[in-house]
């Protein structure tokens, strides 16, 4: 369980980002974090990571979740990933055996093994010499998501990982991420797509700044909660009933 505690963030601007949010993440599911724009999402992320300055606690199987840092992957939003870094794909997916190898220890032949799995798990094993200034942007979130699995995480943070990339990189990617809910890892996910919400989630959490709901999809894609945060008529062609 992943349970989150009177979260709050107030950024140093003075902007209350997020305030008091209390939820549980049941261990082994794969959760949508929805909600408007400058709802707190990506907040809600770095705000658990303890990347921005929060109150409240949150704790991971009953730890810290500082005691488990290296056992957590998290990809922020695209927009703020620096394509241009001159490393291979290779490279980018070995980054994530460091933290289990030690950060000053050279990665081996058993590291380059796991993290050419991972790329063959996303489809990307050709592509292990090219440089990720080289790639898509499918194919570059197909390789994060490769570090990821090299990594080995039990918790996964992903932020809007599907935004601007193509249909067969979205399905490569989701269908990874089910076998990763399926060995029991817990994943929460940034998403805006509301139509998909049914089909990707397990349970979603819905922010506006604070709380408004949160739970089985079907609890959470109310008419009310979803007019209460996007407004009337926002819902009617994503199902929400
Ligand atoms: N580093 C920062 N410094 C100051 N204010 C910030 C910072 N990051 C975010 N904010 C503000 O905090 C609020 C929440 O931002 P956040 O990025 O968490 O929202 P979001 O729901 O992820 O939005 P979006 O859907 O637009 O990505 C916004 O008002 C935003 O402008």
């Amino acid at each position: 369980m992943l349970e989150i505690k009177n979260l709050s963030v107030t950024y140093p601007n003075n902007v209350k980002a997020l305030e008091d949010v209390t939820v549980s993440i049941p261990s082994g599911k794969l959760v949508g974090v929805i909600g408007p724009n400058g709802a707190g999402k990506s907040t809600l992320l770095k705000g658990a990571l303890g990347m921005v300055n929060r109150s409240g606690s949150v704790a991971f199987e009953g730890e810290p979740i500082e005691k488990i840092q290296q056992r957590i992957a998290y990809v922020e939003q695209k927009g703020n990933l620096d394509m241009d870094f001159p490393i291979t794909v290779l490279q980018c997916v070995l980054l994530g055996t460091f933290p289990k190898l030690g950060w000053f220890k050279r990665p081996g032949k058993q590291e380059k093994e796991i993290s050419m799995d991972a790329l063959k798990r996303v489809g990307m094993e050709e592509f292990a010499n090219r440089q990720i200034s080289e790639l898509s942007g499918g194919q570059f979130q197909r390789v994060l998501l490769a570090r990821t699995l090299a990594q080995d995480a039990v918790l996964i943070f992903l932020d809007e990982p599907f935004v601007g990339i193509d249909i067969k990189s979205e399905g490569i990617i989701m269908d990874q991420l089910f076998k990763l809910r399926d060995q029991g890892k817990t994943i929460l996910i940034v998403h805006h797509d509301l139509t998909k919400v049914g089909k990707y989630f397990d349970g979603l959490i819905l922010l506006n700044k604070r709380l408004v709901a949160s739970g089985e999809v079907d609890e959470v894609m109310t008419h009310d909660n979803l007019a209460k945060v996007f407004g009337e008529g926002a819902f009617t062609d994503i199902g929400g009933n």
